[in-house]
């Protein structure tokens, strides 16, 4: 019987997965009857994930051009195929102000977030994607629009992985879509020094009142790989609890929105009565 989401029987390699939204994202496809290949940088919680998930794994960096081609060709290997690629696995140091950005860093960033996404669907594209389709996923974050302290590099390079996944998918069209899903504060290792700190005053600002939890992220991932979302491409999913009608809807801060709040409604007496 084929699963309503297509995805019984296909392939991911998703990154980052031993822990977080990537081990999430990978259980989520399992649950759909996919099978996985995994990696991640930790070689003892990659070992156990693979084994939870019944898949693949193989422990190294994803800064390396070699571990992703033996990565595409272990997915090969084991299942014969490939047929979604999830980039998760990011770097994301507090690198301070970009005044005294350490190169080394920089680059560093770029190649974790944005380079080594491309490479990645590079390999899979030219193994199995380019002749048979499929679909990737780009995790990127709520965050890249905003300009916050320390987090410059971070930023910079997730707003290239946006930019990257849109000309993915004007290039792979029409054999494999490319989508990218933003998280807002989702309650991982990578997040913690945030929500440790800031977890209830996030959540009351935001209008679904919490932070994110991975599956969450994960299961709109996993829509975006499946057949329900066979005619989506270049897109962004903002998953967030909201982030971005925060201030109309929750802190009723916002001057412009008081001041909308206030005026009469356009068929009301007083609105009548207006020169
Ligand atoms: N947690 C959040 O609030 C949040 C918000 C927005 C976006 N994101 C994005 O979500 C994705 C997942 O983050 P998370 O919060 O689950 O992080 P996490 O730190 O909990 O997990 C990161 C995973 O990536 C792996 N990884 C990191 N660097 C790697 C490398 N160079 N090579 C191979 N694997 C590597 C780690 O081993 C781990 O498995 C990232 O792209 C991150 O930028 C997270």
């Amino acid at each position: 019987m084929t699963s309503p989401s297509g995805l019984r029987g296909r392939v991911a390699i998703v990154t980052g997965a031993s822990r977080g939204i990537g081990r999430a994202v990978a259980e989520a496809l399992v649950a759909e009857g996919a099978r996985v290949c995994v990696t991640a940088r930790d070689a003892d919680g990659l070992r156990r994930a693979a084994a939870e998930l019944g898949g693949v794994g193989l422990a190294g960096t994803v800064a390396d051009p070699a571990h992703l081609r033996e990565l595409t060709a272990l997915a090969l290997r084991e299942f014969g195929r490939i047929d979604v690629v999830v980039n998760n696995a990011a770097t994301n140091q507090p690198y301070g102000p970009l005044m005294d950005a350490d190169p080394d860093r920089w680059r560093e960033a770029f190649t974790v977030n944005v380079e080594a996404p491309l490479r990645l669907v590079q390999y899979a594209w030219h193994a199995w994607m380019g002749e048979h389709g499929g679909s990737v996923v780009n995790i990127c974050t709520e965050g890249a629009g905003h300009v916050g302290p320390r987090v410059g590099a971070y930023g910079t390079s997730k707003a290239a992985l946006l930019h990257l996944t849109r000309q993915l998918a004007g290039e792979l069209a029409p054999r494999v879509r490319v989508n990218s899903v933003s998280p807002g504060l989702v309650r991982t290792e990578m997040a913690r020094f945030v929500w440790e700190r800031a977890e209830e005053e996030t959540a009351a600002g935001l209008p679904l009142g919490r932070i994110g939890e991975p599956d969450d992220v994960a299961r709109a991932v996993v829509w975006l790989t499946s057949d329900a979302a066979r005619w989506i491409t270049g897109a962004d999913l903002l998953v967030d609890g909201g982030t971005r009608v925060r201030p109309a809807y929750a802190s009723g801060t916002d001057p412009v929105h008081a001041a909308l709040r206030s005026a009469a409604p356009p068929d009301s007496p007083q609105a009548a009565q207006a020169p």
